[in-house]
């Protein structure tokens, strides 16, 4: 299908999936984007070909808006689109937080919107992005999000009342890891490594773990027995995981994150 999508708020997530969409086929043509300051506008033409517009142009020629601003800026984004957005556009929100209904009650009625919630692993075409439709997103629509997301990795749909829990699991997901990276190449330190090879030794472990769990088809409590000797050395680690109460934290870590996905949603910036 021949579509004119405008990114609005192109920022590190809106370049992510412009740079995802082109790899995937998109024409530069059929791209326009908007950004705050001109320099930024003139990097993304130079580097993309695509078209930067005012965010009114964009809502007035593009078929699809994709608003990927931070949640702290969308209730000016759409004060100003709300005058020229036709009641037939797609509306797309990567914004974490709020709900299809916050733009269904600013926008012209009728509006079609589509809530996305996708991660930075969009820039290696290794996203996960999880897509809930509005009041008047119908399956036609849905299936648009789905194409262009589905351009920078994996899609999954759920009812809008899982995107608050999505948001902490898989759009605040990555951080997760690299901070685990981080403070695991931390104790390659202490234990007498060199950083860059503490480093490449930790990231390895990762991706390997990593494409185990996806590729296996076993349960990650398995994956994990075979690895844990009898007496062994892992067994030692896992003692001093419980022992500080590391699950305990993933899961409050996350239950805050998503409580903080639902402050999002009642304005508090
Ligand atoms: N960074 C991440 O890992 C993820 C972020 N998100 C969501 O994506 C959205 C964007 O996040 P980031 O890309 O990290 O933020 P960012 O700050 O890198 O990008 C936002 C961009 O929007 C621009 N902007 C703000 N108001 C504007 C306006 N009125 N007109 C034109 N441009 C405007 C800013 O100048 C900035 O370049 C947020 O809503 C966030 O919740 C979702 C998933 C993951
Ligand atoms: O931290 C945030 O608010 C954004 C949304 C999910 C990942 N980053």
């Amino acid at each position: 299908m021949t579509q004119k999508v405008a990114v609005l708020g192109t920022g590190k997530i809106g370049e992510a999936l412009l740079s995802g969409m082109i790899r995937a086929g998109w024409s530069p043509a059929d791209l326009l984007v908007t950004a705050r300051r001109p320099e930024r506008a003139d990097t993304l033409r130079e580097r993309y070909g695509v078209t930067p517009v005012t965010n009114a142009e964009a809502a007035k020629t593009a078929d699809t808006l994709i608003l990927t601003v931070k949640p702290q800026d969308m209730g000016a984004l759409v004060e100003e689109l709300a005058p020229h957005v036709p009641a037939d556009r797609l509306v797309i929100s990567g914004a974490a937080g709020i709900p299809t209904a916050y733009f269904e009650e600013r926008l012209a009625a009728g509006t079609p919107v589509v809530r996305v919630m996708t991660n930075t692993p969009a820039l290696v075409d290794e996203a996960m992005s999880v897509i809930s439709g509005g009041t008047h997103a119908n399956p036609a629509h849905l299936a648009i999000a789905q194409e262009i997301f589905g351009g920078v990795g994996k899609t999954l749909r759920v009812p809008e009342s899982q995107q608050d829990a999505a948001t902490a699991l898989s759009g605040s997901g990555p951080a997760y890891f690299y901070f685990l990276v981080e403070a695991m190449t931390d104790a390659g330190i202490l234990l007498g490594l060199p950083r860059s090879q503490a480093h490449d030794l930790i990231v390895q472990a990762a991706i390997g773990a990593a494409v185990m769990l996806r590729d296996s088809g076993e349960h990650p409590v398995k994956l994990r027995e075979a690895v844990t000797s009898p007496a062994g050395t892992t067994i030692n680690a896992i003692r001093e995981l419980e022992n500080h109460g590391v699950r305990a934290a993933l899961i409050a870590a996350l239950e805050a994150a998503r409580d903080r996905s639902r402050e999002l949603a009642s304005g508090k910036g």
